[in-house]
């Protein structure tokens, strides 16, 4: 190795990704070439799962090339069904930032931190795109990581007169509304926080439905973030079968998404075809838009962490 790479930790991360006026541009740049499957603008194989079965849990590995940008990177994320008194994370993440020219590494950073605001970051754009016209009740389900970072970014990017948090154990949605800044109120069922919510994230580690179609307002949006194995679950099939399907990449939720898989419902369109203007945004229907996450959203993140980090030397 010629130069050794730069060590970007997680507070770097948040700091340089925090309100960062570059990251939604980006991503949605970024969706919306992905979408037009040119490969002399996009390269992303679909997301290598390692299945680490003694420890219940999963290696993923994702490179892209955003080649219009000339980003190469890849991130390694480790992930894990952990028992609920476990104090180890569920989620760990490493991000590689290669010099595409050279084919040297020039940073390795703290890619948790960068999967926790690029996700979040996605289920703005979705909920920007998607949310019925006038949403005032927002509802998180789930407490952990993802749920603060899509609280921060929710709370910025748009006006909710209600906030709402469901976990599974009512003294986690406690101490989330502990630690963001800013009103949320804990509900301690599900049905009961989500009815009437006009928008619904869903941020858990289930791999069965926690949230059911009966509940759910007619012309809601769902950002539906967790179950990101072809087995697991967030939603219940009437909601899948329902509402109009957008996913982030098709051969991603054709592929890893339990809660398409196993519900039979047809996939509408990706993000990136909304960006592009080349399918409909049906904002009066329910809408269920199924992250998995990508290896571009990744690498735009962490060129912009990058190239802030090197602006500040
Ligand atoms: N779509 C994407 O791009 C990404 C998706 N994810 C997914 O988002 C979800 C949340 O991730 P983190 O906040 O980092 O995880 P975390 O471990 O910090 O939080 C998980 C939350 O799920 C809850 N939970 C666990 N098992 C549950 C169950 N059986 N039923 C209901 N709730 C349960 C926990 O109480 C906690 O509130 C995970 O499913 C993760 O795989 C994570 C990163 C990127
Ligand atoms: O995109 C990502 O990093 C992940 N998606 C599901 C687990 C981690």
């Amino acid at each position: 190795m010629s130069n050794l790479p730069v060590l970007i930790s997680r507070e770097e991360v948040l700091r340089l990704l925090h309100n960062n006026s570059d990251l939604i541009p980006m991503l949605e740049s970024a969706m919306g070439m992905f979408s037009k499957r040119n490969s002399t603008e996009i390269i992303q194989p679909l997301r290598i799962t390692v299945p680490l079965q003694r420890y219940n849990g999963f290696l993923g590995l994702m490179p892209a090339y955003v080649v219009h940008e000339d980003i190469l990177a890849t991130k390694m994320v480790s992930f894990y069904q952990r028992d609920q008194d476990s104090l180890l994370p569920a989620h760990q993440a490493t991000v590689l930032l290669f010099d595409p020219e050279r084919g040297d590494v020039k940073a390795v950073m703290d890619g948790t931190a960068i999967t926790e605001k690029r996700t979040a970051a996605i289920s703005a754009i979705s909920t920007k795109l998607l949310m019925p016209p006038k949403a005032e009740v927002l509802c998180i389900l789930g407490s952990g990581g993802q749920a603060v970072s899509h609280y921060e970014i929710f709370t910025q990017m748009f006006f909710f007169k209600e906030i709402r948090v469901w976990s599974r154990r009512r003294e986690r949605a406690e101490q989330f509304a502990r630690a963001v800044h800013g009103p949320v109120t804990v509900f301690s069922s599900v049905k009961e926080a989500v009815e009437g919510s006009d928008v619904i994230i869903t941020v858990t580690m289930a791999k069965e439905p926690v949230l059911q179609g009966e509940w759910v307002k007619p012309g809601a949006h769902v950002a539906a973030v967790g179950a990101c194995r072809p087995d697991w679950r967030e939603l219940d099939d009437a909601l899948m079968r329902e509402a109009v399907v957008y996913v982030d990449s098709r051969e991603g939720a054709s592929n890893e998404s339990g809660d398409i898989i196993l519900s039979g419902a047809s996939i509408f369109a990706e993000l990136g075809e909304v960006i592009n203007g080349t399918k409909p945004a049906q904002c009066e229907k329910t809408t269920v838009f199924k992250s998995l996450g990508m290896g571009i959203q990744d690498a735009v993140s962490a060129k912009i962490v990058f190239d802030q980090w090197k602006s500040q030397q």
